[in-house]
């Protein structure tokens, strides 16, 4: 591939958007250039950072789903995103390389018209089919197919059955999301990390049309007016400027995430103007603006959502909390890590969490809310009690609101070009936190039910309503940004970003509201269904 020469589609990010965008489209025939700005992750695809205790197994941090909790305990975490101010993955896979993989299949209210989609996405079987035939579930990632550590969610569903709870496989009915709970399901493939990575860019990576260029920071897409032209990189090895040009009918495609295509699409000349005038005011991003005159106005940033949610620690004498995951970096249990590394089973085949659930609640504005809770031993350490508790019994419950939420935040940049929420999301309409109070009220109503079980945080003399009401915003959030480039509102039904000829955008940013459960599945549905759209759309190359 010689500087300078141009591509059909340039896909930017290589989370699970631009990981199935590029592989669609490649698949599809056209030249395609996937820019990342990160670097190699699993073993696989030459990644090399890994506990000392796994050495030599070709096997690293990100392959071994029993080393999730420690993305947020390491000293040396080069894969959050520098420039992003709440967790983000900037590497290969992007969220999907270090998030917990848990993974639902999409029920029909992810692409309702109820929930923001038009209705030329509402029929998604098709292309939630095409996801699973790439990417299976499992709600036992153990090679030996045992499951392991689940005294939680034994314990839990002993306190559910008795709230008219019923156990389900839960991708087997996704559609059924209330008063139910089964096994935590995940992406995970031979009982080590898959997701998108293991599968899509596999595919994608063994075609001669396709090109996969790492540690490629995009900065904007080149327009003249509507007519976007190329991508200027910081990598001037790809062209003059470090800018790679589009065949004459040739396309680009966002994929960096909910919070970093917004700023693209800022430093691009589109957008709200005060986020716009940031860029124009520094140094280095304000001469790649276009001229004002061809500013795009559109909502970038605004009606954006993530889950509000909120942990409950317990105790019960059945627990193992496994050291609260704090020795599997370091000094795991020596049977666990060689079951592990003899034959992926075993403990750390999994990550940490076990059992979840769901339950629809009525607001007194007459709309639905679904509130999901998920279940793992050990507790985050800031929520750990304070007064004296067993703590090799401690497990959490995280309770979540998802798809019916009306609170919204905006994202934005700031003047250092971070990306940040502007607004943060959580609770600005009050009757999210009444239906959120009632349903953490709900789960602890009746822990008496269950021999020995004891609820540590809150405390005994904290009522539920005063521990949420009083609850640090900081921790109120999930990782889960959807809605900062919504369809109808920057991009139309095709992903096209409006009043633009060839620019898409194809991740979490374009869902209009939060799906039912933890995003990845409905984004990579989503993804599917876009890049066949825009394979459709006429105009193309
Ligand atoms: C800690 C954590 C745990 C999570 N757990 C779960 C879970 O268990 N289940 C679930 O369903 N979801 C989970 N999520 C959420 C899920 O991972 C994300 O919603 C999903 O990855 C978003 O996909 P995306 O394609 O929109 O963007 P991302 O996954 O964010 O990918 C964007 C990619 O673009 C790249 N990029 C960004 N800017 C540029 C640029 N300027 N130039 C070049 N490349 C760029 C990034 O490096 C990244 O690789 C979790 C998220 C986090 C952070």
């Amino acid at each position: 591939q010689t500087a300078g020469s141009p591509y059909d589609y340039i896909v930017v990010g290589a989370g699970p958007g631009g990981l199935i965008a590029a592989d669609r489209l490649s698949e599809a025939g056209k030249k395609v250039l996937l820019l990342e700005r990160g670097g190699p992750a699993t073993w696989e695809t030459g990644g090399t950072y890994g506990p000392v205790w796994a050495k030599g197994a070709n096997l690293t941090k990100f392959d071994i789903p029993g080393l999730f909790e420690t993305m947020f305990t390491d000293s040396n975490p080069f894969w959050w995103c520098n420039d992003i101010s709440v967790f983000a993955g900037c590497l290969l896979g992007g969220g999907t390389t270090v998030n917990a993989a848990q993974y639902w299949i999409p029920p029909d209210s992810d692409f309702a018209t109820t929930t923001g989609w038009p209705s030329s996405w509402t029929n998604h079987h098709l292309y939630t089919d095409r996801m699973k035939a790439r990417l299976a579930s499992t709600d036992a990632p153990s090679t030996d197919g045992k499951r392991y550590l689940e005294q939680s969610a034994d314990v839990t569903a002993r306190l559910l059955d008795v709230q008219g709870y019923r156990r389900v496989t839960i991708n087997d009915s996704p559609d059924s999301k209330d008063h139910v709970y089964g096994f935590t399901a995940f992406d995970l493939i031979k009982g080590k990390r898959g997701g998108p990575v293991a599968t899509y860019f596999k595919t994608a990576n063994a075609r001669p049309n396709f090109t996969y260029k790492q540690n490629t920071y995009v900065l904007n897409v080149v327009r003249n007016g509507a007519q976007i032209t190329g991508v200027k990189t910081n990598d001037t090895s790809l062209g003059p400027d470090g800018v790679v040009p589009l065949t004459p009918k040739g396309r680009v495609i966002l994929s960096a995430g909910s919070l970093a295509s917004p700023r693209i699409l800022f430093r691009s000349g589109v957008g709200p103007s005060d986020m716009i005038n940031i860029v124009k005011n520094d140094v280095a991003a304000g001469p790649n603006l276009p001229p004002q005159a061809q500013w795009i106005n559109l909502p970038v940033g605004y009606n954006v959502s993530d889950n509000p949610s909120i942990n409950l620690v317990f105790t019960h004498p059945s627990i193992d909390a496994y050291d609260n995951w704090a020795q599997v970096w370091d000094n795991p249990r020596p049977a666990d890590a060689a079951q592990y590394l003899q034959s992926q089973a075993g403990v750390l085949a999994g990550s940490s969490q076990k059992l979840n659930f769901w339950r629809a609640y009525g607001g007194s504005d007459g709309k639905t809310r679904w509130m999901q809770g998920t279940v793992r031993p050990g507790a985050p350490s800031r929520f750990l009690p304070t007064a004296p508790h067993n703590a090799s019994q401690i497990f959490t419950i995280t309770i979540y609101l998802g798809t019916g939420i009306t609170s919204r935040g905006r994202i934005g940049i700031n003047a250092s070009m971070t990306a940040l929420p502007l607004v943060t999301p959580w609770f600005t309409d009050p009757i999210d936190k009444v239906i959120m109070i009632q349903a953490v009220n709900d789960i602890a109503t009746n822990i008496r039910n269950v021999p020995g079980l004891t609820l540590v945080t809150p405390n005994n003399t904290t009522t539920i309503a005063d521990y949420v009401n009083n609850y640090d915003n900081a921790s109120l959030g999930s990782n889960h940004w959807v809605g900062s480039n919504a369809i109808g509102a920057v991009v139309d039904e095709n992903t096209k970003v409006f009043n633009t000829n060839n620019l898409f955008v194809v991740d979490a940013s374009i869902i209009p509201q939060l799906p039912v459960g933890n995003p990845q599945g409905t984004i990579m549905s989503t993804a599917e269904q876009a890049v066949a759209k825009i394979l459709a759309l006429a105009g193309g190359p």
